[in-house]
């Protein structure tokens, strides 16, 4: 067997038994689009059961320890680092990204599993100074309850334990619906989960159809929190659905990242970076780059060396650790790509890259540079999610902050340059939940990670991270004797 197939498991993971349905779903791998297995497309009976067990569950895991929880979590992260090539290799298969990739994601995902160990024993209450000397106030810190959790195929680990780590951390029970086109990533995680005992009802895998996953969980009263991952429009479709039972959301939604150089910026240097930020999981990236916008003095230069190290990126399978690029995960992003370019290049775009014809299967596209993008162009509003670089000069800095910030998005954005009046200028005037700066390497466990606008609400990882799945419970307690 090969390693990629070590982990698979082809059912869904209930109170920890392996289960599965009268109907099933393909999987496929994005680079050849051959099926790699198949997993249970569930009904709505097994996701009220998913429930009933997560909600049985909660009773019993948030009376657990704080450090017995953290002790969970760390065997996780063990496990996962043990099997780490296994788990970047099924990776690979399933979402397609090259390996080195992969592997940086396991370790990613992985370190949520260590960070919110370690932060489980620190949901700290307050005391409050009394006005009566005969009453003490405080708060503790509990557990909301049932967490239903949505995410991407993008990140398809990471996505998981970074709300699945807090959560659980917290004191909450969760039920994950993972994306359609990676359940096997979630399944490897759950049967990692499994050897360490995280098996009765903690972490929950339903594999269905979303829309049918997020009617059975937002109209069901138990379910106290919301957590999902992926596009603006179905998360704008998740809050209406979670009004009715007034449930706890928190939403990382689509980005439309600018990546600003201005003129001082060393141009070998920043060409790597924003190539990294653009081209990462091949565009698939909700903190990639879409908007470059280049100063005018160094413009030129920048999209003629940027083309180049473009043009040299290996296009091919992510097993192949040459390649730079892996497939996009499916035919409609390809052509979601392919229709971009065209409208740039109808209205006036300069289209620097390979031909299309190079790409090496049918869910390849081969990067390409949309240099002098205007803001009529499709590429200046919408989330390519694929290796599509928009360039555009700007000569003035309030010029380029005003368009920077003419999207409804607000997740991550970039800036190069030394100079320090300058950085906090735009640090303050960008309307982003994220700011790098001189650098396009800005995520990690410790970081409160989310975005403004209409790309979410709240925000994962750091300390803020357990917030999300902790309620403030206020205390008064009258009657205290005098010393
Ligand atoms: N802010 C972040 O942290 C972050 C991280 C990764 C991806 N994203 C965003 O995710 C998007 C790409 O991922 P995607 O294509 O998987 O997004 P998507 O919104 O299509 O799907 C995300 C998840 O929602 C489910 N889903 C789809 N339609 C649904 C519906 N009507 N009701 C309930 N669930 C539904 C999918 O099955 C999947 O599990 C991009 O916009 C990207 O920016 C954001
Ligand atoms: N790259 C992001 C995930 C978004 O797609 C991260 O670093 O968490």
């Amino acid at each position: 067997m090969n390693d990629e197939n070590a982990l698979i498991r082809e059912q869904a993971f209930i109170g920890g038994r392996w289960i599965g349905g009268q109907a099933w779903r393909d999987v496929v791998d994005p680079a050849t689009a051959d099926r790699i297995g198949r997993v249970p497309d569930l009904d709505d009976a097994t996701i009220d059961a998913s429930v009933d067990t997560a909600f049985a569950a909660f009773g019993r895991w948030r009376d657990t320890s704080a450090i017995e929880r953290a002790n969970r979590l760390m065997a996780w992260y063990e496990g996962m680092c043990r099997r780490r090539e296994a788990l970047a290799r099924l990776m690979t298969y399933e979402q397609g990204k090259p390996l080195a990739e992969a592997r940086g994601e396991v370790d990613y995902a992985a370190s949520f599993l260590r960070w919110f160990a370690e932060e489980a024993r620190r949901a700290s209450g307050t005391t409050i100074p009394s006005e009566d000397p005969h009453v003490a106030l405080g708060t503790v810190r509990e557990p909301v309850g049932v967490a239903a959790i949505i995410t991407p195929w993008n990140f398809p680990m990471a996505m998981i334990t970074r709300k699945v780590a807090a959560a659980l951390a917290a004191g909450c029970t969760t039920v994950v619906k993972p994306a359609n086109e990676t359940p096997f990533c979630a399944l490897a995680l759950a049967a990692l989960a499994e050897e360490v005992d995280l098996n009765n009802g903690e972490f929950n895998v339903v594999t269905t159809t979303g829309k049918r996953f997020s009617e059975r969980v937002c109209a069901d009263t138990r379910v106290r929190a919301l957590s999902f991952t992926g596009s603006t429009p179905v998360g704008r479709q998740l809050l209406r659905d979670s009004a009715d039972t007034v449930k706890r959301v928190a939403m990382e939604l689509g980005g439309n990242a600018p990546l600003i150089v201005c003129e001082d910026a060393d141009l070998g240097t920043v060409v790597e970076a924003a190539v990294a930020a653009k081209f990462q999981t091949s565009g698939q990236d909700c903190v990639a780059a879409n908007r470059l916008f280049v100063h005018r003095s160094i413009y030129e230069p920048f999209v003629e060396r940027f083309s180049e190290r473009m043009n040299a990126m290996a296009v091919g399978s992510g097993f192949d650790e040459a390649n730079e690029i892996g497939p996009l995960i499916h035919a409609d992003a390809v052509q979601k790509a392919q229709s971009l370019i065209e409208d740039a290049r109808d209205k006036g775009a300069r289209i620097i890259g390979r031909d299309q014809t190079d790409a090496p299967g049918a869910h390849f596209f081969m990067p390409t540079v949309v240099a002098d993008f205007t803001d009529t162009m499709r590429v200046s509003t919408e989330e390519s999610f694929a290796p599509v670089a928009p360039i555009r000069a700007f000569d003035d800095d309030d010029e380029v902050i005003a368009a920077a910030n003419a999207t409804e998005h607000g997740l991550a954005s970039y800036l190069f340059t030394h100079a320090d009046a300058r950085i906090r200028k735009f640090m303050r005037s960008l309307e982003y939940g994220m700011v790098g700066v001189n650098t396009m390497d800005i995520t990690g466990p410790h970081v409160p990670f989310g975005g403004i606008k209409q790309s979410g609400l709240g925000r994962e990882g750091a300390h803020v991270g357990m917030d999300e799945y902790l309620e403030t419970k206020y205390y008064c307690i009258g009657g205290v004797p005098p010393r």
